[in-house]
């Protein structure tokens, strides 16, 4: 009789995806005393140097938790795939990483069964990139595969929607129809085509999402980083949809403690909280752009000018595309900081999480990566809007448009191929994020409250996690 089980995870190797699945393996563990121990599969690559550094703070005082390092693939994509087409480097990378993933997940199991009787390997927990795995792991090893989605259940509406569309229209989505809405499942307006994911418009890219978006229907069951009541349309949705697996809303999973500096960029913690200290309450806007969003230098001009324009105080977290070892202050124009003097400070990596849950944060200038919004949404920051890469376009229509919870900066970013954002657009946003946004600012907090309650016992989160872990238990086919 299986009495207690093993999960092992497979997150991609960057940043904002190693973060929520230890977070969530933080969650099961303490939810359920019967999950003995949970295998986190440690895959390096060479576009995320720090996501080890990460996981290794992450789980410093968490003995349930093993980091299993996997050797380097022999025979890695070229790097110059990831910077064309990232969805398609990831792919490749995992699929070149199978054997190694395999071997190692087939040992685990092994050593379980020569060990205890009582502890078995009751299923693997995939990201969304991973899920080749389910036919190349999981089938093979006759272990139950699940996806755990570091994305929003709007992004599962969009991956039902592709294989439709690849059925009547074969190829790569075309930015010159940019305007033309789709009918994308979840969302409960028609999305016009250029707010999709850039990668959809680049056929690598988009050929990488036309393998992984049918493999959704294999998996068991799919947890997402949302929950109900931010999200109830596209969850009510799967919720009626036949020949799909169960959809478990487990969110918000927030890397809220623990959390390591990457080393080259270790910002100073203490002077940025010192700072923030002194400031009003809600008087500070905060600008930053997630773990890979970097800027030019004609653009840091141009926010740098919006915020002397504005005149309110600020932190800013710089990542340039320029020269590695560039230090923020090194592309600033001349005199800046002398002008904002005692009203702005400047930084690299940047404490987000802290910094969001200090009482002098009035407002959130984000690239809307999923993480980035959830951790607003749970300290009732309200954000404007300017999505860079990935799928943060959705994430910006669906806050603001979806669901009225932003200001819009600017959302067709991506779109627009990364033109520049002026000094004015980018003030006018500000502006009306830090003085107009009495009626954002009060939905935020709103939801605020909705998130905390999902999580609690019998909230709808909670809840849900309930019914994975039970369907880990009643399973039979574990190993
Ligand atoms: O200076 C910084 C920058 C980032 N962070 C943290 O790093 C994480 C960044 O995650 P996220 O906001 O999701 O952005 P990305 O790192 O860009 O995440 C990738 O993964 C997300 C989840 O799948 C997607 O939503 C994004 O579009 C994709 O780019 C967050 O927890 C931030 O708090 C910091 O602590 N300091």
């Amino acid at each position: 009789m299986v009495k207690e089980t093993e999960l092992i995870f497979v997150p991609v190797p960057s940043t904002g995806h190693i973060l929520v699945h230890i977070e969530f393996a933080k969650r099961l563990i303490n939810l359920d005393q019967r999950i003995h121990t949970i295998t986190i599969l440690n895959l390096s690559s060479p576009s995320s140097p720090h996501a080890s550094v990460f996981a290794r703070s992450l789980i410093a005082s968490q003995p349930k938790i093993r980091l299993h390092d996997l050797p380097s693939t022999q025979d890695p994509p070229p790097f110059d795939l990831y910077q064309r087409a990232p969805e398609a480097y990831i792919v490749k990378l995992i699929k070149k990483t199978t054997p190694l993933i395999k071997d190692a997940v087939s040992s685990i199991v092994e050593s379980r069964r020569r060990g205890s009787d009582s502890v078995r390997v009751a299923g693997l927990v995939l990201d969304l990139f991973c899920n080749s795995l389910i036919a190349d792991v999981g089938n093979e090893l006759n272990i139950p595969s699940y996806i755990f989605l570091t994305c929003n259940a709007r992004y599962l509406g969009m991956m039902k929607y592709i294989p439709d569309r690849h059925r009547k229209i074969a190829s790569e989505f075309d930015l010159s129809s940019g305007d033309e809405e789709l009918p994308v499942p979840g969302f409960i307006n028609a999305i016009p085509t250029k707010f999709m994911p850039p990668g959809l418009f680049n056929k690598e890219a988009y050929e990488a999402y036309v393998e992984l978006a049918p493999r959704f229907a294999d998996a068991k069951g799919i947890m997402v980083n949302s929950f109900a009541e931010l999200e109830p349309h596209p969850f009510d949705y799967f919720s009626h949809l036949e020949n799909f697996p169960p959809v478990y809303p487990v969110g918000p999973i927030l890397s809220l403690k623990d959390r390591a500096s990457p080393n080259e960029e270790a910002a100073d913690r203490d002077q940025i909280v010192g700072w923030l200290d002194d400031q009003p309450e809600s008087s500070v806007v905060f600008l930053c752009f997630g773990s890979r969003g970097s800027v030019d230098e004609t653009q840091v001009k141009e926010i740098a000018q919006a915020l002397e324009l504005v005149g309110c105080r600020f932190l800013w977290s710089i990542r340039t595309s320029g020269a590695a070892g560039t230090s923020p202050n090194d592309v600033l124009p001349e005199g800046f900081m002398g002008q904002v003097a005692g009203r702005g400070l400047v930084c690299g990596w940047a404490p987000q999480v802290e910094v969001l849950a200090h009482k002098a944060i009035g407002g959130f200038v984000s690239h809307c990566g999923w993480n980035s919004t959830l951790e607003s949404l749970w300290f009732g920051v309200p954000v404007a809007t300017w999505p860079m890469y990935a799928e943060q376009q959705l994430n910006a229509f669906t806050l603001v448009k979806e669901l009225g919870l932003a200001v819009d900066l600017r959302m067709d970013y991506v779109s627009n191929r990364g033109g520049l954002v002026t000094c004015d657009e980018i003030a006018r946003a500000v502006r009306s994020l830090m003085d107009g946004g009495d009626e954002k600012r009060k939905k935020v907090k709103e939801m605020a409250d909705a998130a905390r309650k999902a999580l609690m016992d019998e909230g709808s989160s909670s809840l849900a996690t309930a019914r994975f872990i039970g369907e880990l238990f009643e399973d039979g086919s574990s190993c």
